[in-house]
């Protein structure tokens, strides 16, 4: 389990995080979105030991990780901003990595030679950004780490591999519980990877919700009916946001699903389907609902 506990950091005049608590169980794969300067970086290095809290601590398995030999020995953080020793080649950096994590698994760094088709014995700093990217990934999934901690990973990847990367990870977690947290602008993207997302704003945490229960609870309706429907459609029902395209209404609706159908059917309609909503617009209303435009924080 990863936990922040009431976390604030500034760096001179700046207060990057501002009392950020958060707990991520075991196996889970946390997705963490926010504009840019929102902190979010920040609480990724404070996770990995790089930096500390002026007040508050990160803890992994419930022990305090800033200068934690065993713990550092389980996460894998990989910056949004590479960093391979100049001359080392993939060999060289796998050989380093064998020495620094005991969970490392040379079958599986030969394994996935054939998903990285990249020449082990080329300088890393060589490689083309992507492609270091890739390596990044190669040794992190090599290393067989309890913690993975990603800044914007996919950053540079092509789809394929894009994909590819997505799978793997998806594997870990599956196959040995493997807890991820990522950082990322791309709702999208972490769409498919993620069970919980939490939004960091301006250094505070400002929603935080588990991924199929924003899914269930509010619906996209198109509906339209023979005859012009006078008066309110729903009752006691909240109607986060409504408008008519000609004859069809669209609804965006915050749960009773089976109340909202059965109300209406009383008006005999001609259309209603239940549309499924991407992540994307599920924080647009949700966010609107707290009084955010989602547009400033994402974008
Ligand atoms: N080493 C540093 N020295 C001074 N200020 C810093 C440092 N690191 C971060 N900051 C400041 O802290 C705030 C949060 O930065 P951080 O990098 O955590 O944001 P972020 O959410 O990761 O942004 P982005 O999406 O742009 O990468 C910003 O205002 C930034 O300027």
């Amino acid at each position: 389990m990863i936990e922040i506990k009431g976390v604030s950091k500034s760096f001179e005049d700046v207060k990057a995080l501002k009392e950020v608590t958060l707990r991520i169980n075991k196996g889970s794969v946390y997705g963490l979105i926010g504009s840019n300067g929102a902190g979010k970086t920040t609480l990724l290095k404070i996770l990995a030991g790089v930096y500390q809290g002026d007040e508050g601590k990160g803890y992994m398995a419930g022990q305090e990780v800033f200068e934690n030999v065993e713990i550092k020995a389980k996460v894998i953080f990989i910056p949004d901003t590479l960093y391979f020793f100049s001359t080392y080649s993939v060999r060289d950096m796998a050989n380093f990595y064998k020495n620094i994590y005991p969970t490392w698994n040379q079958e599986r760094f030969e394994k996935l030679k054939t998903a990285f088709d990249i020449d082990i014995n080329k300088k890393i700093n060589r490689l083309s950004k992507g492609m270091q990217r890739q390596v990044a990934f190669w040794l992190a999934l090599s290393a067989m780490p309890e913690y993975l901690i990603l800044d914007e990973p996919l950053d540079g990847l092509d789809p394929v591999m894009r994909q590819k990367v997505k799978n793997l990870i998806i594997q870990d977690v599956a196959e040995r519980n493997m807890t991820v947290l990522i950082s990322s602008h791309n709702l999208r993207e972490l769409e498919d990877l993620c069970d919980t997302i939490g939004i960091l704003h301006r250094g505070a945490l400002i929603l935080e919700k588990e991924l199929d229960d924003l899914k269930s609870d509010i619906h996209k309706v198109q509906v339209a009916f023979k005859q012009e429907v006078s008066g309110p459609i729903l009752q006691d029902i909240p109607v986060l946001y409504e408008e008519s395209r000609g004859s069809v209404r669209l609804f965006i609706i915050r749960g009773h699903k089976e109340e909202m159908i059965r109300q209406f059917k009383k008006h005999d309609p001609v259309i209603l389907d239940i549309l499924p909503l991407t992540l994307e617009e599920i924080f647009i209303y949700e966010m609107g609902g707290i009084g955010y435009a989602i547009e400033n924080v994402i974008f």
